[in-house]
C-alpha cells in the first residue's frame, strides 16, 4: 500500500504533470490558430480575387459586364487552370469518355458553348441519340452564370462533360484535338445580343472573330479535319428590305456591331473553306427562345419584370409601326443543327492542306411567322395573369432592326427543316419552365391550386 506521503507526492506531480500538459496544448493552440488564420486569409484573398473576376457587376441594362480586361484575366486564369489539369488523368479521362459515341457510326462532336442556352440544348439532343459530345465553355458573366452551371449540372447528368476554357486559348484547343478525333464541330460560343454591342464592342471581336479565327486555325491542323457547323444570326440581313429573307439577298448593310461581326464570320468561313477544305455550314438563328434561354432577351426579362409590377419598354417603328420578329422556337432549332450536322459533308483538307473542294452551306433557321413585339407580350400577359405596365416608345438607334421573317426553303430542302411550334404554345413551355426554375407561384397557378383544393 502507498504511505500518505507517497501519495502526497503522487498527487503533486500529477498536478505538475498537468500544469505542463496545459502550457503545451496552449502553446499548440497558439501555434495552430495563427496557421488557421494565416490559412484563412490567404483562401479568402484567393475567393475575392476569384468571385470578382467570375461574377462581375451587374450593369443597369441586365448586361453583366464581360469587360475587356476581365475577359481577359478570365481566359488566363481558365488557361492557366486547363494546362495544369490537362496534364491530369481525370480531367483527360473525363473527356474522352464525354465525346465517346454510344452507337455505331455515332458522331463525335465538340460543341463550343455548350453552356449557353442553344449549346446545352444541342449536347442534350445528341447525347441522347448516342453521339459523343465535348462541350467547351468559358462561363462569362455576360448574363448570370449560375444560369450556365445549372446547364452544365443538367448536362453532367447526362454524362457532358464541359471543359472550362476560352475559344481564344489555342493551347487548349490544340490539347482538345490532340487527345480526340472531332468529327464534328458545333461552334455555338459567341457575344451575342445586338444592343449590348454598343457597351462592350470588343467583347463581339474577341469571341465573334479572334475566337472564330483561332478555332478555325487549330480545325483545319486538326487530322481528321472536323466539318464545323456554326451560329451566325438573323441580324446579318440588317437593312435588307425584301421579304421574307432569302440567303440569297443582301447582307452587306448590318445594323449592329453584332451582325458585322457574324458577317464577318461569314466571310472568314469562305476563306477557310477556300484555301483549307475546311467544311463549314453557317445557321442564320432568328431569335431563338425557350426553356433555360438568355436572361438578355426581350421574351425572358419581359417574363421577369412583368412578375415584378416592373415597367417594359415595348419598341415601335419610327415610321409608327409595331417592331416585329420571328421568334423561333428552341427544339425547332436543335432539329435545324442536328440535320446540318448529320449532312455535313466530311472537311476535304488533312496537316493543313486543302486536297479538293469542300462543302460550304449557308442557312436560315427561322419560324417562317413574324410576331409583332406587342403580340407577345399579349400572350406572356395570357400565360402569367398579369397586366404588363407598357411604355410604348420608339425603337431607340441601338442596332436593332424593325423586322425579320425566314425564307427555311433551303434548310427544308436540304434536312427537312420544318419549324412546327408557334410562338403561343413556345411561350407556354417557356413560362412553365420559368415558374418551376425560379420558383415562383403566378396568379393563374395560385388560383388554379385554389380551384383544386376546394374540389
Ligand atoms: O436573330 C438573331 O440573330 C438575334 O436574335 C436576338 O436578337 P433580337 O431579335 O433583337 O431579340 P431580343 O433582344 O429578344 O428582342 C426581341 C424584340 O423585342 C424588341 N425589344 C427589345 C428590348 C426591349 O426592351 N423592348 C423591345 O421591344 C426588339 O426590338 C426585338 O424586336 C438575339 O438576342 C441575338 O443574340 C441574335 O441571336
Amino acid at each position: 500500500m502507498a504511505s500518505p506521503s507517497d501519495n502526497g507526492k503522487t498527487a503533486k506531480l500529477e498536478r505538475y504533470n498537468s500544469y505542463i500538459r496545459r502550457v503545451n496544448s496552449t502553446k499548440l493552440l497558439n501555434a495552430s490558430s495563427k496557421l488557421v488564420f494565416r490559412a484563412a486569409l490567404l483562401l479568402a484573398l484567393v475567393l475575392v480575387f476569384y468571385f470578382t473576376l467570375t461574377y462581375p457587376p451587374l450593369s443597369p441594362e441586365h448586361h453583366p459586364s464581360s469587360g475587356s480586361h476581365l475577359f481577359h484575366h478570365r481566359n488566363f486564369l481558365s488557361s492557366a487552370f486547363l494546362l495544369s489539369s490537362s496534364t491530369s488523368p481525370t480531367w483527360e479521362k473525363q473527356a474522352r469518355h464525354s465525346s465517346a459515341p454510344r452507337r455505331p457510326n455515332g458522331l463525335t462532336v465538340l460543341v463550343t458553348g455548350a453552356a449557353g442556352f442553344v449549346g446545352s440544348h444541342c449536347s442534350l439532343a445528341l447525347r441522347k441519340r448516342g453521339d459523343g459530345v465535348l462541350g467547351l465553355d468559358n462561363f462569362n458573366g455576360y448574363y448570370d452564370p449560375s444560369l450556365k452551371r445549372a446547364r452544365q449540372a443538367l448536362l453532367m447528368k447526362h454524362q457532358v462533360f464541359i471543359v472550362e476554357g476560352d475559344l481564344n486559348d489555342g493551347a487548349l484547343l490544340m490539347k482538345l484535338f490532340d487527345i480526340i478525333p472531332f468529327s464534328h464541330v458545333l461552334h455555338l460560343a459567341a457575344q451575342a445580343g445586338v444592343r449590348y454591342a454598343m457597351h462592350n464592342p470588343q467583347s463581339y471581336v474577341s469571341s465573334n472573330i479572334a475566337g472564330f479565327v483561332n478555332l478555325l486555325e487549330v480545325a483545319k491542323n486538326a487530322n481528321p479535319q472536323p466539318a464545323l457547323v456554326w451560329a451566325s444570326s438573323s441580324s446579318v440581313y440588317g437593312l435588307n428590305t425584301e421579304n421574307p429573307f432569302s440567303e440569297l439577298h443582301r447582307t452587306d448593310q448590318p445594323a449592329s456591331l453584332y451582325a458585322a461581326t457574324k458577317k464577318a464570320g461569314e466571310e472568314i468561313a469562305h476563306t477557310y473553306n477556300h484555301i483549307y477544305g475546311l467544311s463549314l455550314t453557317a445557321l442564320r438563328f432568328f431569335t431563338v427562345y425557350g426553356p433555360w434561354g438568355r436572361p438578355d432577351m426581350a421574351y425572358f426579362f419581359f417574363t421577369r419584370d412583368i412578375l415584378r409590377g416592373k415597367a417594359i419598354d415595348v419598341y415601335r417603328n419610327h415610321d409608327g409601326k409595331e417592331v416585329a420578329r420571328d421568334f423561333t422556337y428552341i427544339d425547332d432549332v436543335v432539329k435545324g443543327c442536328l440535320g446540318a450536322l448529320d449532312t455535313a459533308q466530311k472537311s476535304t483538307g488533312s496537316g493543313g492542306k486543302k486536297r479538293g473542294p469542300a462543302q460550304l452551306r449557308t442557312y436560315n433557321l427561322g419560324n417562317t411567322s413574324p410576331v409583332p413585339v406587342g403580340k407577345l407580350v399579349g400572350i406572356l400577359e395570357g400565360l402569367l395573369s398579369m397586366k404588363a405596365q407598357k411604355h410604348v416608345i420608339k425603337m431607340p438607334r441601338n442596332g436593332d432592326v424593325p423586322f425579320t421573317h425566314a425564307n427555311v426553303s433551303l434548310a427544308y430542302r436540304d434536312f427537312g427543316y420544318k419549324p412546327t411550334t408557334d410562338l403561343a404554345a413556345g411561350l407556354r413551355k417557356f413560362v412553365k419552365w420559368y415558374v418551376g426554375y425560379y420558383g415562383i407561384q403566378t396568379r393563374a397557378k395560385k388560383e388554379n391550386s385554389g380551384e383544386s383544393s376546394s374540389n
